[in-house]
């Protein structure tokens, strides 16, 4: 382990020479990871098949309505991003990762920051460090933020900040469909309504890039911590490398969601948005010995300080669910969440107890309170 002298004082922002570790620090090592067992969400299997919607399928919006309230994940297929791009998003984001420590360090995370390189927000909740490293940054800023990385704006800048603004904008395409399918599930009328949102949202994205680098004893450590995703809803695209697990009750179960495809996960703020009919998931993503994995999350929530409460429409004739948030204040609820062991959905709930998050009256799953 090296911890250069100018780098922070914070010990989850100092940096850890991955591809010089021949063993799992005690810093690096999870406890009670496999208290539950671990079953495959492949499409071949029976039962905890993870759900699959075609953007191309007729009846798509009855699909997304079905995932999003069994599941709150699904992969998506149809979505007519060009496999050939992401395969140079995977090669730009493995460069990023692959600089030298002092220069990735120039974009460090600052306290409080949402923004740089680093471990992520979550991380800081948590007792032990995972083995991994990432980067927060977002499309509205991304030429000013990678500047901190590639001063000379090189081409391996260019290259960089080309592909991820592709990706960008071939992603927010895909936003404006699923956009659609979201509303026709929730009987929500009003393309109108629709193009507000995804241009709000658009100008929210924030996109947080995982490298997950090969481990000497991957049964040890955790790529990243259990947790919901807070904003709307995310996509994720990840490697041909498994590592993405979903936490799914009754009994408790990792679900192994197959590795290549792009998937979909829904957030807290639109479990409060849809009154709790739609579901977040937790997730964590789990290492391997003999492959790095690298994977984007491409993050869409309301702006900051917006006010999210249950939809007119989800909440029907009965009484909403949840009380009005912000995703900024939402933040500081799930930070009070982590500290205490508690559930952030639960604390914003209305009537505590009846919309436990995970659905039996614990609060939250083991490894989050080891
Ligand atoms: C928009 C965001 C979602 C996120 C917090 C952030 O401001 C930027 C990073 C995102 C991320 C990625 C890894 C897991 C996660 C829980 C975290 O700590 O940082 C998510 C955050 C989230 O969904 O709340
Ligand atoms: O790398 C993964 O599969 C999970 C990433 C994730 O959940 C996130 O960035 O929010
Ligand atoms: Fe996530």
């Amino acid at each position: 382990m090296s911890a250069p002298s100018q780098l922070s004082k914070d010990p989850h922002n100092n940096y850890f020479d991955f591809g010089a570790a021949r063993q799992v620090p005690e810093t690096h090592t999870w406890e009670g990871l496999y208290e539950h067992p671990l079953v495959d969400g492949g499409v071949g299997a029976v039962e905890d098949a993870v759900p699959v919607v075609d953007l191309r399928d007729p009846h798509a919006a009855e699909a997304v309505a079905r995932a999003s309230e069994q599941w709150g994940t699904f992969l998506l297929e149809g979505h007519g991003i060009p496999s050939e791009l992401l395969a140079r998003v995977e090669a730009r984001i493995v460069s990023v990762f692959a600089l030298p420590a002092s220069e990735k360090m120039r974009a460090a995370r600052q306290d409080g920051q949402s923004h740089g390189y680093g471990l992520p927000p979550i991380a800081s909740y948590f007792p032990k460090t995972t083995w991994s490293e990432g980067y927060t940054m977002s499309p509205a800023n991304l030429r000013a933020e990678l500047r901190k990385i590639w001063p000379d704006a090189g081409e391996d800048y260019r290259h960089f900040c080309d592909v991820m603004e592709e990706f960008h904008r071939q992603m927010l395409a895909v936003v404006d469909k699923l956009t659609v399918l979201f509303l026709a599930a929730l009987g929500v009328a009003g393309v109108e309504a629709g193009r507000k949102i995804v241009e709000t949202m658009s100008e929210t994205v924030t996109m947080h890039i995982n490298w997950y680098p090969k481990c000497p004893d991957p049964k040890r450590t955790l790529g990243l911590a259990t947790h919901t995703d807070s904003g709307f809803f995310t996509f994720l695209m990840q490697s041909h490398v498994s590592g993405l697990q979903l936490f799914r009750r009754e009994p408790d179960r990792w679900v192994g969601v197959p590795p290549g495809a792009l998937i979909v996960n829904i957030g807290d703020l639109f479990q409060i948005l849809t009154n709790g009919r739609f579901r977040s998931t937790y997730h964590r993503a789990i290492v391997n010995r003999d492959s790095t994995r690298v994977s984007v999350a491409y993050h869409l929530g309301p702006p900051a300080d917006a006010k999210v409460a249950p939809l007119r429409e989800a909440v029907g004739g009965g009484k909403p669910a949840y009380r009005t948030v912000t995703w900024r204040e939402y933040f500081l609820v799930r930070k009070e969440a982590f500290t205490t062991g508690g559930s952030a959905l639960q604390m914003v709930s209305l009537s505590p107890g009846d919309h436990d998050d995970d659905g039996d009256g614990a609060d939250q799953i083991s490894e989050i309170s080891s």
